[in-house]
């Protein structure tokens, strides 16, 4: 089941006019504050209604505004995820997950709630009002009340936005559950690239109330014109699995086209997926192979497009075996080395930076 949205709403000084489908898997809305992120997760939520357009959710339609349909928020079977968990209080961890399932149909089966608490390993906190948990565990049994309401989409708004770095990782692997294992689309807002990179099975960029670029998280990360949040956050996204492991304690990692990359130790099995985003500003150009340098990884690469920005930088975008990456060097040296589309090149990247990106068990394809 896919979401179909496309909306023209006005506010003012903004206009909002995109379209979109979102197919099954984990959608990222993606852009920069102000872009237009929230007004569509409202819109989908029933909570805004927009001038004009059409919202449909597989067959059912949620918005039309040529056929004067509207469907209220509690007949949409959404499930939300806030970026505060907005639990109950006064309720323990157990009853806010029955809250959830009270929204849910008849049919649902009894053993589904063992289920969602095994995935989401919440089973010690049963009797725990939400004020002793973390934030961490707070987000994860809200994770749990949206899935208990057996919802057709869920709606996940910038959900890990106010947690710390340490509480994002130990949240992130519950999500990547949540596409993998559940069959429910997932619409997720977010203006972290490391998140989208990790997360997204497609990737909808916004800039100011348009789609700029629509893919998958290779696609759209992997394009140097598509930047909402400044060519300093850059960084492309390669599909690789892991190859073999090296005695010195390297790991070996294969992408498309018989691309090899060395990173730090990965404890996991030859042939595991890994998604690797790898950051535009840790990738160094030289123009011949070098020799007698430390870093691991010189990958020859073709030079696909060149994006001068408005400062000293510059983007270019590269393609290693058919994977894209990004470099992000300053137009002094784009000028000196003579850098042009199609040229050779050579990138350069430490087995860290690469291992600071790497994802075990990417998405997979919806
Ligand atoms: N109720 C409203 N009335 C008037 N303008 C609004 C309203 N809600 C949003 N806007 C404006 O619409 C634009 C898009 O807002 P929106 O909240 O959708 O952006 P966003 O991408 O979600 O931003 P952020 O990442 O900061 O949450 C902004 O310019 C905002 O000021």
């Amino acid at each position: 089941m896919s979401l179909q949205v496309a909306i023209s709403h006005c506010f003012g000084g903004f206009q909002l006019d995109i379209a979109f489908e979102a197919p099954p898997g984990l959608t990222v809305l993606f852009g920069r504050s102000g872009s237009g992120k929230t007004t569509i997760v409202n819109a989908v939520a029933g909570l805004l209604r927009p001038d004009a357009g059409r919202i449909a959710l597989g067959d059912q339609v949620l918005f039309d505004s040529a056929r004067r349909v509207w469907q209220p928020p509690h007949r949409r079977r959404l499930g939300y995820i806030f970026q505060d968990a907005r639990l109950f209080p006064h309720l323990t961890v157990r009853q806010n997950l029955l809250y959830g399932r009270w929204f849910a149909p008849r049919d649902s089966r009894p053993d589904e709630i063992d289920r969602v608490i095994e995935m989401l390993g919440i089973a010690p906190l049963l009797s725990r009002r939400p004020g002793a948990l973390s934030g961490g565990e707070r987000q994860r049994v809200a994770i749990g009340r949206a899935l208990l309401a057996k919802p057709r989409l869920i709606l996940a708004d910038e959900p890990l936005a106010a947690l710390d770095e340490a509480r994002k990782s130990e949240i992130l692997p519950y999500f990547e559950r949540l596409r993998d294992e559940t069959r429910v689309p997932i619409l997720y807002v977010s203006h972290a690239p490391a998140e989208v990179a990790r997360l997204a099975t497609s990737v909808v960029a916004l800039q100011d109330g348009r789609v700029s670029r629509h893919g998958s998280a290779t696609d759209v990360l992997g394009d140097p014109s598509v930047t909402p949040l400044g060519a300093g956050a850059a960084g492309a996204v390669i599909e690789a699995s892991i190859l073999r492991h090296h005695e010195d304690g390297l790991t070996e990692l294969e992408a498309a086209g018989g691309l090899r990359l060395l990173i730090p130790s990965v404890p996991r099995a030859p042939g595991t997926p890994l998604r690797i985003h790898i950051e535009a500003q840790d990738v160094m150009l030289a123009t011949q192979r070098p020799e007698q340098i430390s870093a691991l990884n010189v990958l020859p690469c073709r030079i696909r497009a060149l994006r001068m920005g408005n400062g000293p930088g510059a983007l270019v975008q590269l393609d290693a075996c058919g994977n894209l990456l990004l470099a992000r060097v300053t137009q002094r040296s784009v000028s000196a080395l003579g850098l042009q589309d199609g040229q050779e090149v050579f990138a350069v990247l430490k087995a860290v930076s690469v291992a600071k990106g790497a994802i075990a068990g990417g998405p997979q394809p919806g």
